[in-house]
């Protein structure tokens, strides 16, 4: 079982945010220049393995060491929420599926589950925010902040309150989950209607048009896709030039996403890895970032999903997905999907022969 109580919940959430952004640090640069000189060292051509020898060096940076640990103990959190938006048609699935998706995934039937199982992690479901009831039982786990954000359309999402209280709880899975052995958060979302948010946080944060910023979701048609762009529009004109990511996230945000930003910077505070999934991991990371920029540097993009939005998150924080499969499910799929790559970037660091080792002779000149 996940802890249900810390000296942090006791604590004013203003302080506990501010406390948790100052205990992300930068990662070890002496790690990462042993990494990639190790790399050169390595029995291929200088750079041949490509974006895994950049994972190796981040990885060793990340852990302090060279080489880094193999991620051995990966853990997917599914933070589930509704979305009051849901109510000006911007999804075309009903609200239940939400909560639905969360019974298959306690039952171990979603995507989610067989990519998890496939790479050996474990799935947590975390309600922040399920507009109806959800049990708990083992690795469900009910944090429920509200059922459900407000309309978005209409006014705020939620209060600064409810924002930071879903932040702290996505911090504090993080913390419980790294003090369980898990040495490799992945990130899982599930909630109908949240490409909405996602959008509007990309829009608010990265500066795109929302037209760049949004997406079909599940398979919006042109009508719909058209009445999202407008929605994330207007939504994303009504914040104050000044509003900081806390503000933004309880504008136009969701529940998920702000637990999901709270995840990244608890899963950085912990120094550990953490591999992100889709657009709403990503919406959620650019909150992360915004509020601990060192954040970033214990960031994996596990994939690039279809929607737009995502791909200018991803420029935005400098990340390169490492799958690229036309994905657009979220529930933490594409994060699963990379698990072996990372692990992969970490052996060969650790495992290859060196030049000299092996007796290879180098390139000439
Ligand atoms: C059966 C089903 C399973 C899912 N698993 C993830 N999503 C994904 O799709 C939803 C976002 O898309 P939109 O903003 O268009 O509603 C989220 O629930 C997300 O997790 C699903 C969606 C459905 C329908
Ligand atoms: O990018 C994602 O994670 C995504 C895309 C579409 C629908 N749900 C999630």
């Amino acid at each position: 079982m996940l802890a249900t109580t810390t000296d942090a919940d006791h604590r004013d959430p203003e302080d506990a945010l501010a406390a948790l952004r100052a205990a992300v640090g930068p990662g070890d640069d002496g790690a990462a220049r042993d990494a990639r000189e190790r790399q050169a060292q390595l029995t291929k051509p200088a750079g041949a393995l490509g974006a895994l020898e950049d994972v190796s060096v981040q990885l060793s940076a990340i852990a302090g060491s060279c080489p880094p640990p193999v991620p051995a103990r990966p853990a997917v959190a599914v933070f589930a929420g509704d979305h009051g938006v849901h109510a000006a048609g911007v999804s075309p699935w009903p609200q239940e599926v939400t909560a639905g998706m969360v019974e298959n995934f306690r039952a171990g039937g979603a995507a989610v589950n067989v990519l998890a199982r496939a790479c050996g992690a474990r799935v947590v479901v975390v309600d922040v925010g399920v507009a109806s009831p959800v049990e708990p039982g083992p690795d469900v786990l009910v944090r429920k902040v509200r059922a459900g954000t407000a309309d978005l359309s209409r006014g705020p999402a939620l209060t600064r309150e409810e924002a930071l209280a879903a932040l702290l709880v996505g911090a504090q899975v993080a913390a419980d989950l790294v003090a369980q052995g898990h040495d490799l958060l992945l990130t899982g979302d599930m909630g109908i209607g949240n490409t909405t948010p996602s959008a509007c946080l990309v829009a608010a944060l990265t500066g795109v048009a929302a037209r760049t910023a949004t997406g079909r979701g599940t398979g919006v048609d042109d009508a719909t896709f058209a009445r999202k762009v407008g929605v994330v529009e207007r939504a994303v004109a009504r914040l104050a030039p000044d509003a900081d990511p806390v503000a933004v996230l309880a504008e136009v945000g969701g529940l998920e996403h702000a637990a999901l930003a709270g995840f990244v910077l608890g899963g950085a505070a912990a120094g550990v890895p953490v591999l992100l999934d889709g657009v709403i991991a990503g919406s959620a990371a650019l909150v992360a970032v915004a509020l601990a920029p060192h954040a970033a540097a214990y960031l994996l993009a596990g994939h690039r999903s279809v929607e737009p939005g995502h791909t200018a998150a991803l420029r935005h924080l400098g990340l390169r997905p490492l799958v690229d499969l036309d994905l657009r499910l979220g529930e933490g799929s594409g994060a699963a999907l990379a698990v072996p790559l990372v692990r992969a970037a970490a052996l060969l660091l650790g495992e290859m022969a060196t030049f000299d080792g092996a007796g290879v002779a180098r390139k000439q000149g």
